[in-house]
C-alpha cells in the first residue's frame, strides 16, 4: 500500500533529489527536474527507457518534450502527494 512519505522519510528521502537537480513544486506536493539531452533522439530514447521503469512499478511520470529536453513532475495520485515511489523513480530517472 502506497503511502504519503513522512515528515522524517520526506528529509532522508527528498535531500538528496533536491541536491540532485530536482525541485519541490510550490502549488503542491510533487517535485520537478528538466533533463537536458544532445537532441531530439538522445531524449526520446531516455523516454522510451523511462516509460519501461514506470510501466514495470505501475507509477507513472508527468512529462513533456520539447525536442531535446524533457520536463519531469513526479508526485503519487494515488495519496494526493510524495510518495516513495516518487523517490525511487526519480533515483531511477537520474541513474539511466
Ligand atoms: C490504477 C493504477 O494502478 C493507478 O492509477 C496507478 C498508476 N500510475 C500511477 N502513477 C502515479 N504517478 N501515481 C499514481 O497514483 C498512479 N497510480
Amino acid at each position: 500500500m502506497t503511502e504519503k512519505l513522512s515528515d522524517t522519510a520526506r528529509k532522508t528521502v527528498l535531500d538528496p533529489l533536491l541536491e540532485a537537480g530536482w525541485t519541490l513544486l510550490e502549488d503542491r506536493d510533487a517535485i520537478s527536474k528538466t533533463y537536458k539531452f544532445e537532441d531530439f533522439t538522445e531524449a526520446f530514447g531516455w523516454m522510451t527507457r523511462a516509460a519501461m521503469w514506470a510501466e514495470k512499478w505501475n507509477h507513472h511520470p508527468e512529462w513533456s518534450n520539447v525536442y531535446n529536453r524533457v520536463e519531469v513532475t513526479l508526485t503519487t495520485h494515488d495519496v494526493d502527494g510524495l510518495s516513495s515511489l516518487d523517490a525511487k523513480l526519480a533515483r531511477k530517472l537520474d541513474a539511466l
